[in-house]
């Protein structure tokens, strides 16, 4: 293999410089719409609002102490600023810029949908919400937009999924798992071609997951062979839930795992054996570096990153390396992959494999187009990082 100008250039050895991982393209398949909110975007919203509010931004990473209320502490803030249709669309075009802005061919975007508050009371006295249904056209609006202007702004048409999100943290009983569940279902059959999965998320803390969601998700389980489901799975320790989440796969239809800090070893070892699929498929492994630094406290840094538990270890397993929370977690696409890259010493071919990987663990419904878009954008890049190069020697010393 040639030798990266480049890359040599950069590093000095065969690690991938930010600029070089900001000319790749890359994938991203674990983001959440309101927590890739920049601060500053926040702070902006807040602003123009004026009502005094504000919001001081903070890097989470410098003090990790309980991280994971922090981390919901600051979704509620968001809350509290995305409020009407109107912010919802306005920041998730911000989103969408922010990641095509890092070369980003295809976002996965997820998202709970939400009904807000509008001034009008009915003659009953019952406040008027939004429907759940306004808000996925609001985001869909956006992501038109968006594409709409992606060509002239970015030189590319970044791709866009959504996958509707069913928060833990708000399931208090069955029935309302199975309504998260339900209105899901129906939004896709309004959006198919937009909503192309479901994800289970929300405050790990909460014990939902045995006594309500996983039973309401059986009840529905025939919906799933359309809307395949990507699980946060032991981003806290609790074996029994990871291996109930791991023994509902396959009757699930439960393609992807998201975090998985602390996932018993036994469970890790027979998604790695393969076979959890009745059609063979592989199982996703949705890393997030940063977030999982911090919820996990790793004082050293991602040197202890569960990362290599999974990286190489079988051809059961897709790979891909993600942001979760650009704004609470003050990163993005590139700084996430290359915090990894630099922790465990891996190549140019290396994170381009884990990006081919992310794609076919995709929901996306062609997958094989994204990976020819994927290679075609990547020989550009080679060639961009070349100029570069020739640009480089010709700068006098
Ligand atoms: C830190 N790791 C995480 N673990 C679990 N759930 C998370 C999360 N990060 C984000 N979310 C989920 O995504 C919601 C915000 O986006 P949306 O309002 O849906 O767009 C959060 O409220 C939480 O439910």
């Amino acid at each position: 293999m040639p030798a990266d100008p480049v890359l040599d250039a950069a590093a000095g050895d065969q690690l991938p410089s930010l600029e070089e991982i900001r000319a790749l393209p890359k994938v991203e398949l674990h983001a959440h719409l309101s927590g890739s909110i920049t601060q500053e975007k926040l702070i902006e919203l807040l602003a123009r609002r004026g009502n005094g509010d504000t919001f001081t931004p903070f890097d989470c990473r410098l003090d990790l102490s309980n991280a994971l209320e922090k981390c919901f502490d600051y979704f509620a803030k968001v809350a509290t600023v995305v409020t009407d249709l109107q912010a919802l669309r306005e920041s998730t075009l911000h989103v969408l810029e922010f990641f095509a802005a890092d070369r980003c061919i295809y976002l996965e975007l997820r998202t709970s949908p939400k009904q807000f508050k509008l001034n009008a009371v009915e003659s009953d006295g019952v406040e008027v919400l939004t429907t759940k249904l306004q808000y996925l056209q609001a985001v869909s609006d956006s992501i038109q937009e968006f594409q709409s202007q992606a060509q002239a702004r970015f030189g590319f048409v970044m791709e866009v999924k959504v996958l509707l999100s069913v928060d833990r943290g708000r399931v208090t009983s069955k029935e309302s798992a199975l309504q998260q569940i339900d209105d899901i279902v129906a939004m896709h059959v309004q959006y198919p071609n937009l909503v192309v999965g479901i994800d289970v998320c929300g405050n790990p803390s909460k014990p939902t997951v045995l006594p309500y969601l996983i039973p309401a998700l059986l009840e529905r389980k025939d919906a799933f062979l359309k809307l395949p489901i990507t699980f946060h799975t032991a981003e806290t320790q609790d074996d029994e839930e990871s291996r109930l989440v791991l023994s509902s796969m396959r009757e699930l239809n439960i393609r992807r795992l998201g975090h998985v800090c602390f996932f018993p070893d036994e469970c890790r070892e027979e998604v790695l054996k393969g076979g959890i699929h009745a059609d063979g498929g592989c199982v996703g492994i949705e890393i997030c570096p940063t977030s999982n630094l911090v919820t996990r406290g790793l004082k050293n840094g991602l040197a202890d990153h569960h990362f290599l538990d999974w990286w190489k270890k079988s051809d059961h397993v897709l790979l891909s390396i993600n942001t979760d929370d650009t704004g609470l977690f003050s990163c993005d696409l590139s700084s996430e992959i290359h915090d990894l890259a630099r922790a465990f010493r891996l190549s140019r071919e290396d994170l381009i494999e884990i990006q081919r990987q992310a794609l076919r663990s995709s929901f996306h419904p062609e997958k094989q187009r994204l990976l020819e878009t994927f290679d075609a954008m990547l020989s550009s890049s080679k060639v961009d990082s070349e100029q570069a190069a020739k640009r480089l020697k010709t700068v006098p010393s």
